[in-house]
């Protein structure tokens, strides 16, 4: 049951400033959203069906790592605007808006988009909704979804009875509308509260107009608003992360490119960043995208259009991924290189294990693939992570952990950043120098000031660099750790060519 007394007061979805919100499902996505509306002054419920979640939340602690949600959550639980429940009889009676929040991760085949979640909340609030509210979908589904969503709203929802949900042009029912987001991870609380658009797939006018009750703080401040149907909003959402990917695997290629002429990924980025038509964002090379959304996004859009009919217009999506996959093998290649070829029983101090900075999120992480693919190898590796080390060992149990360098650096052969933390960033490379075996560094997200690390007598190897040698071509097919084929008289030349060079030179 609603604790709070001003529901009396509060308009119904369209017609007033203040809708009530419930949030269902406080992940990432979730615990976001229900905190940050809370901020905006609505009152906010959220549940979830993991009980432990709610529980901490409820105590004011939020269960992963985004800069300042702590403090807010603090904040908006002694408002009292904000509660958690587990109790979705509660969401119900509560909300005149309700934000599906739920996860949509990859399927086990690793092919399209797990709905089950959604499905799951869906038909649990469904025959809950007695009264006229709008039910919001904000997870990333693929397209077509949302109208099948509405439909079983139709089927479900006693507020809904002797109504067709598809045609209701005021919120006499349950409606549906989606809205997709578009928050980053690390950015979380600022992307939510100052989003750069708004996208609304609405079926009335009166889900219309009770979004823009919800988001009327946002919208206030000048946040355009895109108004469109169900399919559109959730391709919205599709598109907007496949192009990321996109891009970031385009600046992947040319550092494959560079390392073939010996010229230098990031003055060709830095250059076509100047072109305002082309932009500086998501044009940083190194080991790739990864993160619960991105690669996820992408496979399930290229299902979805697969299932379409239409799955040639998405080829490409598939070698974005490729790219993507190829530069975790390829720091992989350049530690070997790097090592005479030899990983086995090597000490590898590996430096980041989330997915990026400022999140302790390890889901698809470059960095923990690649810390896995060493230690199949045979190597003794070690992930510093400042924040993601107990995730990561969920994640990947068989390596050792620790949340300094410092600790664990002793004897290492070679230290390996593939998460850009700032604290690594700002290592001293002289004192680090005093403890390891071997002054060689690998920098896989290109953050750290190469000049810097030489002039402390270490050998620094980045992906996409000049190494001031041209390599000898190498068959396209080449076996792992860059060692080329020996199929002819050049051989042995290549071979030698491409693991001595990026060391001899250097060191
Ligand atoms: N993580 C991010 O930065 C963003 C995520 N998204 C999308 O948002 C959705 C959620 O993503 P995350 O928050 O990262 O996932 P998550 O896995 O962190 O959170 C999902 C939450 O839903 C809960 N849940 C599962 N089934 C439920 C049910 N039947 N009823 C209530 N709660 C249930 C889970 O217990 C979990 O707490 C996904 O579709 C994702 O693609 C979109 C934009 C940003
Ligand atoms: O759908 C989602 O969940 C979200 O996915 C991404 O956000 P996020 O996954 O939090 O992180 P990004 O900042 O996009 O980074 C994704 C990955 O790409 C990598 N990256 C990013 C930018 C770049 O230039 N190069 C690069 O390798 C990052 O290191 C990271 O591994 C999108 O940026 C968000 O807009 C979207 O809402």
């Amino acid at each position: 049951m609603s604790t709070s007394d001003s529901h009396e007061d509060a308009a119904a979805p369209g017609s007033g400033p203040r809708p009530r919100l419930t949030v269902i499902g406080t992940g990432y996505l979730g615990a976001t959203h229900a905190v940050c509306m809370a901020e905006l002054g609505f009152e906010v419920l959220a549940v979830d069906v993991d009980h432990s979640k709610i529980e901490r939340l409820s105590a004011g602690e939020i269960p992963f790592f985004e800069p300042d949600l702590a403090d807010l959550l603090r904040a908006n639980l002694a408002t009292g605007r904000l509660r958690f429940t587990t109790s979705f009889e509660e969401i119900a009676e509560f909300g005149d808006v309700h934000f599906v929040c739920v996860g949509t991760p990859q399927r086990p085949d690793g092919y399209g988009a797990d709905l089950s979640h959604l499905n799951a909340a869906i038909e649990r609030l469904a025959p809950l909704l007695t009264r006229p509210c709008l039910v919001v979908g904000k997870s990333t589904v693929p397209a077509g979804t949302a109208a099948g969503i509405a439909r079983t709203l139709a089927r479900l929802a006693p507020a809904n009875a002797g109504a067709d949900a598809d045609i209701v042009s005021d919120l006499a029912g349950v409606q549906l509308a989606w809205n997709p987001e578009f928050l980053r991870e690390g950015f979380a609380v600022a992307d939510t509260l100052h989003p750069d658009r708004l996208v609304f797939g609405v079926a009335s006018p009166a889900a219309e107009g009770a979004l823009r009750a919800a988001f009327a703080p946002v919208i206030a401040q000048g946040v355009p608003v895109i108004v469109t149907d169900y399919a559109t909003a959730e391709l919205v959402k599709t598109a907007a992360n496949s192009f990321l990917a996109t891009k970031i695997s385009f600046i992947n290629a040319m550092a494959e490119v560079c390392e073939a002429v010996d010229a230098d990924v990031l003055t060709l980025a830095e250059a076509l960043s100047h072109d305002v038509r082309i932009g500086g964002n998501f044009l940083r090379p190194g080991v790739g995208f990864g993160g619960g959304c991105l690669p996820k996004d992408i496979r399930a859009f290229q299902a979805r259009a697969d299932e379409l009919g239409v799955g040639v217009a998405l080829r490409f999506l598939r070698e974005i991924d490729e790219i993507n996959n190829r530069r975790r093998d390829r720091v992989v290649d350049l530690v070997a290189a790097a090592l005479d070829g030899t990983l086995a029983r090597r000490r590898l101090l590996v430096l980041g294990a989330a997915f990026k900075p400022n999140s302790d999120d390890v889901r698809d992480s470059p960095a923990l693939a690649v810390a896995d693919l060493l230690a199949r190898t045979g190597a003794d590796v070690t992930v510093v992570d400042p924040v993601a080390t107990p995730n990561a060992r969920r994640a990947l149990p068989g390596v050792t952990y620790s949340e300094t360098v410092e600790d664990v650096a002793a004897d290492a052969d070679a230290v390996v950043l593939l998460t850009e933390w700032r604290q690594f960033a700002e290592l001293d490379p002289a004192r680090l120098g005093q403890l390891v075996r071997r002054k060689l560094i690998i920098d896989a997200r290109h953050a750290l000031d190469g000049d810097r690390w030489r002039q402390a007598g270490w050998v620094y190897l980045a992906p996409g660099r000049p190494t001031g040698v041209i390599p000898s071509p190498v068959p396209e097919q080449r076996p792992r750790f860059g060692l080329p084929a020996a199929t002819g008289p050049d051989g042995a030349a290549a071979r030698d060519a491409e693991i001595d060079a990026p060391v001899g030179r250097r060191s």
